[in-house]
């Protein structure tokens, strides 16, 4: 049974079992608006009760995964009082995305920045073409990490590593992700999203009591560490984009310049 729901930026379409939500907003690298973390956290609300749902895929295209979160929607927001409050958007998609029940999936081609790469924290597998690249250039903007990876990266790559992405925000590459354990797989761009589908639908053939058992197992220790990381990590990041490093950063991207931190 196939069910298609598209609007224009994210496209969600169901399959045997299989819900892909596709990043479709190509001329802005797929960055996300608040309106896409709605419209993808609605998704996972849905995907998460539905019973013809039993696995997701987040996929983008060839050349970009996400450039993370909308750079204009940042600078609009740190000068909206109360923007970006523990109700916002990309919090309820973060924590929607933490708690999902079901085997969650990422092919991962191009550039993955800031949320789309911490995304990948909360998939169960994760597929790259050898052109992903992979960052976290929080510091580089003047907020703080999101998504529990101030959490989640410590434990995965060890401190000193998870410190050097975290401090420095340099991008990393496909076979680095791979070596540290961030994704299960390199394989050519031109067939990442394939990988990801033939994979999803092996385990949507799986009984989907025992995947969701299987996973809550596997995830459920720390549930309770991760929600509240996400709430703490919003708060701070919500304070920080209103401040001064944050601003320059934001205002020199859209200007394309070099920011100037020399007064920050
Ligand atoms: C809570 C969540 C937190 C986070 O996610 S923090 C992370 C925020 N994201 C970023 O800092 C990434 C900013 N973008 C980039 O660094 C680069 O882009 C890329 C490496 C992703 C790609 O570089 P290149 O291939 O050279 O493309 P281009 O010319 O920079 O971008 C093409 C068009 O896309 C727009 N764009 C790119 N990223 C964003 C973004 N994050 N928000 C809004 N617009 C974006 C540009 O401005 C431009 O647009 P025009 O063609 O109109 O000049």
């Amino acid at each position: 049974m196939s069910n298609t729901q598209d609007s224009q930026d994210i496209l969600v379409h169901t399959e045997e079992g299989v819900c892909t939500i596709t990043f479709n907003r190509a001329a802005k690298k797929n960055s996300f608006t608040e309106a896409m973390y709605t419209q993808m956290a609605d998704a996972l609300a849905a995907a998460k009760v539905d019973a013809g749902v039993r696995v997701v895929v987040f996929q983008g295209d060839i050349a970009i995964f996400s450039a993370g979160n909308d750079i204009a929607d940042f600078l609009k927001q740190a000068s909206t009082p109360g923007a970006m409050g523990a109700d916002a958007p990309v919090w309820r998609f973060l924590q929607e995305v933490s708690a999902f029940p079901k085997p969650l999936i990422a092919a991962v081609c191009g550039p993955a920045v800031g949320i789309g790469t911490t995304l990948l924290l909360h998939c169960d597998l994760v597929y790259a073409g050898d052109n992903a690249a992979f960052s976290l250039p929080f510091i580089n903007l003047g907020v703080c990490p999101e998504a529990a990876s101030s959490l989640l990266l410590p434990q995965m790559l060890g401190y000193h590593r998870a410190a050097e992405a975290l401090l420095l925000g340099e991008p990393f590459m496909a076979e680095a992700a791979l070596e540290v354990g961030l994704i299960n797989r390199v394989v050519p761009p031109s067939e990442c999203n394939a990988v990801a589908q033939a994979q999803a639908r092996k385990l949507a053939r799986k009984p989907l009591s025992s995947l969701i058992e299987t996973k809550r197992l596997m995830k459920g220790g720390q549930a309770k560490a991760v929600g509240e990381r996400i709430v703490e990590e919003g708060a701070v990041f919500a304070r920080m984009l209103r401040e001064p490093a944050a601003k320059e950063a934001l205002t020199a991207f859209m200007e394309k310049r070099h920011p100037d931190f020399s007064q920050c």
